[in-house]
């Protein structure tokens, strides 16, 4: 029998707001991953910047975190984190990963990590006593099991943007690609391919950054919805209606003059 790695994939971002194709792209990354035979995805994390990364029209964390949790409510393997935003200062994305990898590491922290619906089960521990766990996915909660690999998750333009100069240390792009490895989501204008063959250290690791072409091409981007929903134009089916209904509340994003509902 042909055992597959087990994979949790880490989406780091402004989700300012979340919107479909940031869910999406986990979707598009397990079946991609899957159809390789060797890796067995095992959860999702959507873990937005703290307020000072200091983007331009960057909405608090508080909002945006609430809104990721919205959004995900449908969702049964990718749960929100907010231990990013919880720090004193912005962590570059590398800290972020080895953060996540130690909570992975610990294997007791396995089962919080998993979201499926709990049921609990009854197995026997090494004593031979009976335990209840928390786990519906057994695989992925046995103790005694291979180590999970964690993987960033994102588009083609923040993979472009290792190329901005200050931006990203060689250290923690080689860190990223060659340690943890990288699954990149294709989006109009960007070229992942060519740019990955243009950096010597992306072709060193080309290995592990799985490119996924996006098909069903969905230009949705944050920017579109803040600049749609300043206009009070629609952004239903680009956004959940979750988090539109949570926009309007809190009348974020330049919503909060207009009398006209936004479903
Ligand atoms: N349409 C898309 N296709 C592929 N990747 C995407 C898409 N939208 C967002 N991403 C990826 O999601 C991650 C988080 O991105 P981010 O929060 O900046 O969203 P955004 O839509 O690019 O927002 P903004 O317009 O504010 O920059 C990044 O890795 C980004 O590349
Ligand atoms: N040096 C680094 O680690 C570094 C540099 C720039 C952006 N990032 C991260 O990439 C993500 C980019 O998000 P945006 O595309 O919304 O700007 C954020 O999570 C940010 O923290 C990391
Ligand atoms: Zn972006």
């Amino acid at each position: 029998m042909t055992t597959t790695q087990k994979v949790v994939l880490l989406a780091c971002g402004s989700f300012n707001p979340p919107t479909n194709m940031h869910l999406r792209m986990f979707e598009l990354a397990k079946d991609h991953l899957h159809r390789t035979g060797k890796y067995n995805v095992i959860a999702g994390i959507m873990s937005p910047v703290m307020d000072s990364y200091g983007k331009k029209e960057l909405e608090s964390s508080k909002h945006r975190c609430a809104m990721v949790s919205l959004a995900l409510k449908s969702a049964k393997w990718v749960r929100l984190d907010t231990w990013e935003t919880e720090q004193t200062s912005w962590m570059r994305t590398r800290l972020v990963l080895d953060h996540h990898q130690q909570m992975l590491d610990n294997q007791s922290n396995m089962a919080a990590l998993v979201k499926e619906a709990p049921s609990k089960k009854r197995r026997k521990d090494k004593q031979n006593e009976e335990v209840i766990t928390n786990c519906d996915n057994k695989e992925a909660c046995e103790p005694e099991q291979a180590p999970v690999q964690l993987k960033l998750l994102c588009g083609g333009d923040l993979l472009e943007s290792f190329a901005v100069p200050g931006l990203w240390a060689d250290e923690d792009i080689e860190e990223i690609v060659g340690k943890y490895g990288l699954v990149c989501i294709t989006r109009n204008g960007s070229d992942p391919r060519k740019f990955i063959y243009e950096s010597d250290i992306l072709t060193r690791h080309q290995d592990n950054i799985h490119i996924v072409t996006e098909w069903i091409t969905n230009e949705v981007s944050s920017t579109k919805i803040r600049r749609a929903l300043r206009r009070n134009e629609s952004v239903k089916y680009l956004v959940q209606d979750t988090v539109i209904e949570y926009i309007k509340e809190h009348g974020l994003y330049g919503t909060g003059d207009k009398k006209q509902s936004l479903l």
